[in-house]
């Protein structure tokens, strides 16, 4: 298992470029099950959770191929795969729940693996469920699989009105999948509004769908009966430049991220600023950019975790490490996940002060860390821990990072090239 070396004290100066992101490109890849034209993504994050669902489509029978080192990919999903997904490829990753819709959508049949248990808490998929039944599926659980299928004499889905229970990410992009191909119109209420969410949408539409009203909470999608091929670019990674952005601010220097999306991210970047770190964002012929500069200790800042547009979940570690050593003291609080601060015992172990009740973790700023080794135990738990042993004093291990590495996009050579000091060792 391969770990991080981290010798922290140095403050990071210079550029990344910022990748596609993860959570948009996992559900671009299984919209190419949509049509039996060709589909190019160009800007996929280089990252095993993409390399994972290449190979789940491949197993499908989906023919796959990469262009060019600036992540370009083409899918083409001809009418003889086979719909299904086997407990082995799904068990990594969640959004492998994602070829759900699109297989019931253009097969009128699917064989989907439930996916594992997580870390971070027990992530259902009971909505999934309900909104494609709502929309004419049968699906039943049979050995730790989702056996869907459409009733005799139907063809097609049928549009449906879907009130999810709670906010859903994947829920929400599962439907627009499926509703894109549906017989008549699909509403969703109560739909995620998060960037990824539209930027699958535009994809969608591109490809010959009849979508309104993407990046609100009510989705209107007329269904049609065929989609075409086409190509579409993955919008830039948030949660990536956010974990920049907050490194720098726990380091201290000077850094522009190239193709980040101030737009995307102001819950952070109001935070980030209400510590001390001067955020800039721009743009030039090379697209938008954030100049984050921070010096010197910030202000612990209190925050809570809610769908977007609020403070995004995936933020909450990242952030969590910048207030170990600022100044003051101050609360987060996780509303989305039950079970996301299994950081905070790895971060004690390097000297920060943290007590959680429940869903309130209470973080006292210290004035200073000490390195060690410490494991990580999802993917933005392991981030949060490379932040924290940027700061630390002396050398801080960070074991288990295939986490990091189903997630970040070469984030210790991005982290290097600005002046981190820190080493894979192989293992
Ligand atoms: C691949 C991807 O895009 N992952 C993101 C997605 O995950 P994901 O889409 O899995 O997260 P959801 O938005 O679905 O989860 C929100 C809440 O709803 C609950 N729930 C969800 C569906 C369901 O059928 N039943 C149910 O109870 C979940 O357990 C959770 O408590 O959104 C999360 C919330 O922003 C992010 O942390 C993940 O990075
Ligand atoms: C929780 C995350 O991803 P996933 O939903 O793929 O587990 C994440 O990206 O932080």
């Amino acid at each position: 298992m391969d770990k991080l070396q981290i010798t922290g004290g140095h403050t990071l100066n210079g550029e990344v470029v910022i990748s596609g992101a993860k959570n948009a490109a996992l559900p671009e890849m299984c919209a190419t099950l949509l049509t039996d034209e060709p589909v190019r993504l160009l800007n996929v994050p280089r990252l095993q959770d993409v390399a994972t669902m290449r190979r789940l489509l491949d197993n499908m029978g989906v023919k796959t191929e990469t262009h060019g080192d600036r992540g370009g990919m083409s899918f083409q999903a001809a009418d003889s795969i086979n719909p299904e997904a086997p407990y082995e490829l799904v068990k990594t990753m969640r959004a492998s729940v994602l070829v759900l819709g699109p297989l019931l959508a253009r097969f009128g049949r699917a064989k989907v693996s439930l996916p594992g248990g997580c870390a971070i808490g027990s992530r259902p998929v009971d909505q999934h469920i309900k909104g494609l039944q709502a929309m004419g599926a049968e699906i039943d659980v049979e050995h730790g699989y989702m056996v869907a299928r459409l009733p005799a004499g139907r063809t097609r889905l049928q549009g449906a009105r879907i009130a999810t229970d709670m906010v859903t990410v994947t829920g929400t992009e599962n439907f627009l999948m499926a509703a894109a191909l549906a017989e008549g119109e699909t509403v969703l209420e109560n739909a995620a509004q998060e960037p990824e969410i539209p930027d699958l949408a535009e994809m969608l539409i591109a490809m010959g769908a009849k979508i309104e009203g993407h990046g609100t909470s009510r989705i209107h999608i007329q269904g049609v009966e065929r989609l075409h091929g086409g190509t579409h670019q993955v919008v830039a990674d948030r949660i990536e430049a956010g974990t920049f952005l907050c490194a720098v601010a726990a380091t201290g220097g000077d850094v522009i991220l190239r193709h980040a999306r101030a737009d995307h991210m102001d819950a952070v970047i109001d935070k980030l600023r209400d510590a001390g770190a001067t955020i800039e964002p721009g743009s030039n012929a090379d697209g938008p950019f954030i100049r984050v500069r921070a010096s010197g200790r910030l202000k612990a800042q209190s925050f809570r975790t809610t769908e977007y547009p609020g403070f995004p979940t995936d933020m909450q570690a990242q952030f969590m490490a910048l207030n170990l050593i600022s100044e003051g003291t101050a609360t987060v609080t996780e509303t989305i996940f039950e079970n996301r601060f299994m950081h905070v015992d790895e971060m004690t172990r390097l000297g920060a002060h943290i007590q959680t009740e429940g869903k309130v973790a209470i973080v006292e700023g210290v004035s200073k860390l000490s390195g060690a080794t410490v494991m990580a135990t999802d993917l933005r738990a392991s981030a949060s821990l490379v932040i924290a042993g940027l700061v630390s004093e002396g050398d801080t291990i960070v074991d288990r990072i295939y986490h990091l590495d189903r997630g970040y996009d070469q984030m210790e050579e991005k982290l290097r090239a600005i002046g981190a000091q820190i080493e894979r060792i192989k293992g």
